[in-house]
């Protein structure tokens, strides 16, 4: 696979919702340092047939890796004796570093496969670094149907342990608990196992529960905002709400004009790198430039549009 041939989903003419412009262009007002991303590196292992898929896509960011050498003796004695298949690596986050202040809203941008939601879930804390680290001050919450839940307790038990997981009280989950249900829409299938839920009740109940607690740092990835129209705009409500209070925000979407409206500073990512970080305006009309020739190439099938080079030495501000 190509450059060219990588699925462009960026929307780059999509309309302004009418809530984004309420306040005008975000403004910053930045205080201290509060979370800090080092040379992080974040690579995926995929195993049997799966890799075979994934090494013939010939995906720069993919490698084959070496199968964990074994005596024979060790494989004659082993109970999984069959061969287990090819082992393909992902270098999904390629040595991404910035300091990221109190009150930034942070959009992150690239085309498909350039590594934003890796790099939110690897700030959450949801996927170890393979190298480097991520310093945090506070919890940085993943907004989204993301949440970890366990299928086989009811919703109510799920609520109780997500709500305590985002670092809510007893009482402020008692307080927040007739909300969450409220928001998901799932009736009395609250005191039923989740494991009887439709996908679309527990995407609900999911995304109601993560947005139940107002963490200092937000992370929200567009991709995760599941559901029907009437789930999406109350889900929007409610982003826009929780965005309100948090100290700091990090925005995934593939529409410019949502980041454009939201976001003060932006990253853009492309094959796990970070090849650019400022202002937002100066990085969109970058990337912006980038997308379109890319289309274009595709259109026409040339090779694709030229991506700047990744910083050598990232700026530690970003600003
Ligand atoms: N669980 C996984 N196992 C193996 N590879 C993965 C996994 N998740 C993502 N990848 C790979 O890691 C790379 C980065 O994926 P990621 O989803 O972070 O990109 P993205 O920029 O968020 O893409 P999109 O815009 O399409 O959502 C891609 O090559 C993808 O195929």
């Amino acid at each position: 696979m190509t450059e060219s041939d990588l699925h462009l989903d960026v929307d780059l003419d999509a309309e302004l919702d009418p809530e984004d412009l309420v306040d005008g262009p975000p403004v910053a007002d930045v205080g201290e340092p509060v979370l800090v991303v080092d040379d992080l590196h974040i690579v995926y292992r995929v195993f049997g047939g799966k890799a075979k898929q994934v090494a013939a896509a010939g995906n720069e960011n993919v490698r084959e890796a070496k199968a964990p050498k074994r005596s024979f003796v060790k494989r004659l004695l082993s109970s999984t004796s069959q061969h287990v298949g090819a082992v393909s690596e992902v270098h999904a986050v390629r040595g991404v570093s910035f300091v990221a202040h109190h009150g930034e809203s942070i959009g992150i941008v690239g085309i498909n496969g350039s590594g934003k939601s890796t790099l939110l879930r690897a700030i959450t804390g949801l996927i170890p670094p393979h190298q480097g680290a991520v310093y945090a001050a506070g919890e940085p919450a993943l907004l989204g149907v993301n949440a970890a839940l366990m299928p086989q307790l009811t919703g109510e038990r799920n609520i109780w342990i997500g709500g305590l997981a985002l670092g809510l009280t007893p009482k402020q989950v008692e307080e927040r608990f007739d909300d969450v249900v409220d928001f998901a829409d799932i009736g009395d299938f609250v005191y039923m196992p989740m494991k009887t839920y439709s996908s679309g009740m527990g995407a609900r109940l999911r995304f109601a529960i993560s947005s139940a607690a107002t963490p200092d740092i937000l992370m929200i990835d567009e991709a995760l905002a599941t559901g029907d129209a009437a789930f999406k705009a109350r889900s929007k409500a409610r982003i826009d709400e929780v965005r309100k209070d948090a100290g700091t925000i990090f925005l995934v979407s593939h529409s410019i004009s949502t980041i454009d409206a939201m976001c003060t500073r932006v990253l853009w990512l492309h094959q796990g790198q970070l090849v650019m970080d400022g202002p937002t305006d100066e990085v969109l009309a970058q990337y912006k430039k980038f997308v379109r020739a890319h289309r274009e190439a595709q259109t026409s099938g040339r090779a694709g549009g030229v991506a700047p080079r990744a910083r050598q030495k990232p700026s530690r501000t970003g600003r």
